[in-house]
């Protein structure tokens, strides 16, 4: 799914207008409707409500939903903030059609801003997608008071103040609970610094032109289910397992053979044929004995890997979880980005080394796969200011290296060689434990021994980990979900993808 900015989300919006065709006025009844029915759904009709309406469309929506809700029964007060003299001519049509239902208030000035009372659930429609300049004047105030309040706050399209996809965080912004949005998620919705401006997202369908959509030209992307079950292969009947590839994972030290261990079980539980773990000696009999499945490759060092494996006949190689950063595994890293040929991703102390000895980041073979957290990304590409400098940052990293950087986080974004950067929409706060990362090292590591491309192997693996992760949270809640957890509803996740091939 596209993530698209202002600009083109007023085209998208004029252009199915014209196209569908549909008067303006009825594709504000449509949205309107759609947040209306999320609404109702939400919270009992004794809920009292409050409806903050700027005077553009944002507002429109606020006074077609303030009718709807009327009419279900709900106890509505209106106020429109009179920020400005001009009005929407959809928002007029609002104002007539509701005035019809109750009397409508407006805030001219501070003086006019309610106190807001207790229990009370407050609507904001004062600014969508439309602010092109910061909250100012009297409606700061208002967003302050607002925010100090104890109401539950939910913003229509998005939370009144926050530019959809650049940085104005430190301006007046609504801080929602729940931002309920037209069709399409914004940039800015995905990027941690904003979670308090938006609280919990969700979108609605509203049904603006998907062939516009098709065409508009944007870097960002967001993976719906849809997207993830395109890429996922079928496997064939009269296959074998020379026909899923084998795959060898570098990984593991003393004390932290866990880490091995949780990123091999992942390997196999995302369908490779074969994987040969290299190991230092101290792993050999933890492997052997809790993962029979999978081949040892013994290093001849007893706590940490100093040699680097055959690699004839591996389809893709994995290297990081569990590593340390030993000289003698420094150079083991340099020997493979120079010996290997096959696609490779990089994780955990794999990225510290190539932070660290930055010559051997400029030698990474394209198309490598790198798998850091926010930490990890600092120390390989250097400090950023905020949200959006990083995911500048992250364009300018992949460009200049050539790479896929799997940047984790709770809105996992793959960045590909050409700038493209994809937003993941699985996952949750439960995976936020220790291994979690392994395990994901493991899937992507299967999918690219399977012949995944390395792009489509790190799109659909960090969706099947976040779907494994959404899964296991269904029963063991976020607190106990352990790493071990993930591995455990791969094969829920794989179908969970295959009933949505299924149904398409
Ligand atoms: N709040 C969250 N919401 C969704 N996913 C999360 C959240 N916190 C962590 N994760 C996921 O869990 C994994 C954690 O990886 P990492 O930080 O490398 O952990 P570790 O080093 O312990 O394996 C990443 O894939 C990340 O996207
Ligand atoms: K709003």
């Amino acid at each position: 799914m596209k993530i698209l900015n202002a600009q083109q989300i007023k085209e998208l919006d004029a252009f199915t207008i014209r196209h569908e065709p549909i008067a303006s006025i009825d594709l504000m009844e449509r949205a309107s409707g759609q947040f209306a029915d999320w609404f109702i759904q939400k919270f009992p009709n004794n809920t009292p409500v409050l409806i903050f309406c700027g005077v553009g469309n944002n507002g429109g929506d606020g006074l077609a939903v303030a009718r709807m809700l009327c009419q279900a029964q709900f106890n509505v007060e209106v106020m429109v903030v009179r920020f400005s003299e001009k009005t929407s001519e959809d928002f007029q049509v609002n104002e007539q059609r509701l005035n019809k239902l109750i009397t409508i208030q407006n805030i001219h000035s501070e003086e006019d801003i309610p106190l807001i009372e207790e229990g009370v659930v407050i609507i904001d429609a004062i600014f969508g997608s439309g602010l092109s300049r910061p909250i100012d004047g009297f409606t700061a105030q208002l967003v302050r008071q607002i925010n100090h309040s104890q109401a539950t706050v939910i913003s229509i399209d998005t939370p009144s103040g926050l530019y959809c996809s650049s940085n104005n965080s430190d301006t007046h912004i609504i801080e929602a609970d729940y931002t309920v949005s037209f069709q399409l998620p914004k940039l800015s919705f995905l990027l941690p610094q904003n979670q308090r401006f938006t609280g919990t997202w969700e979108l609605v369908e509203i049904g603006l032109d998907p062939e516009f959509i098709e065409q508009c030209e944007t870097s960002y992307h967001f993976i719906t289910s849809e997207d993830a079950s395109h890429l996922l292969k079928k496997r064939k009947k009269f296959s074998h397992k020379g026909h899923y590839g084998h795959a060898l994972l570098l990984a593991g030290s003393f004390g932290k053979m866990g880490a091995a261990l949780l990123s091999a079980k992942a390997t196999l539980r995302t369908g490779v044929g074969l994987l040969t773990c290299h190991l230092p000696l101290c792993g050999y009999s933890i492997m052997q004995t809790a993962l029979p499945e999978a081949m040892c490759s013994i290093d001849h060092h007893e706590h940490y890997i100093t040699e680097v494996p055959s690699l004839a006949k591996i389809n893709a190689i994995g290297i990081g979880p569990g590593l340390n950063q030993h000289v003698s595994t420094i150079h083991v890293l340099e020997k493979l980005i120079q010996e290997a040929k096959q696609p490779l991703v990089f994780d955990a102390d794999a990225l510290n080394i190539l932070a660290e000895h930055k010559y051997l980041l400029k030698q990474v073979p394209e198309n490598s796969i790198l798998t850091p957290h926010p930490k990890e990304f600092e120390r390989l590409a250097g400090e950023t200011i905020n949200d959006y400098d990083r995911l500048k940052l992250l364009q300018e990293f992949v460009i200049e290296c050539n790479v896929i950087v799997v940047l984790k986080g709770a809105h996992t974004a793959i960045a590909l060689p050409n700038g493209s950067i994809y937003f993941n929409s699985t996952g949750n706060p439960g995976m936020a434990t220790a291994g979690s990362g392994d395990v994901l090292t493991g899937i992507i590591l299967s999918l690219l021994a399977q012949n995944y491309t390395p792009d489509h192997a790190a799109i659909l693996g960090v969706y099947l980990h976040g779907l494994a992760g959404d899964l296991a949270r269904e029963t063991e809640g976020e607190e106990a979900l352990i790493a071990s957890d993930i591995v455990e509803y791969l094969g829920e996740a794989f179908a969970v993808l295959r009933n949505v091939q299924n149904e398409e």
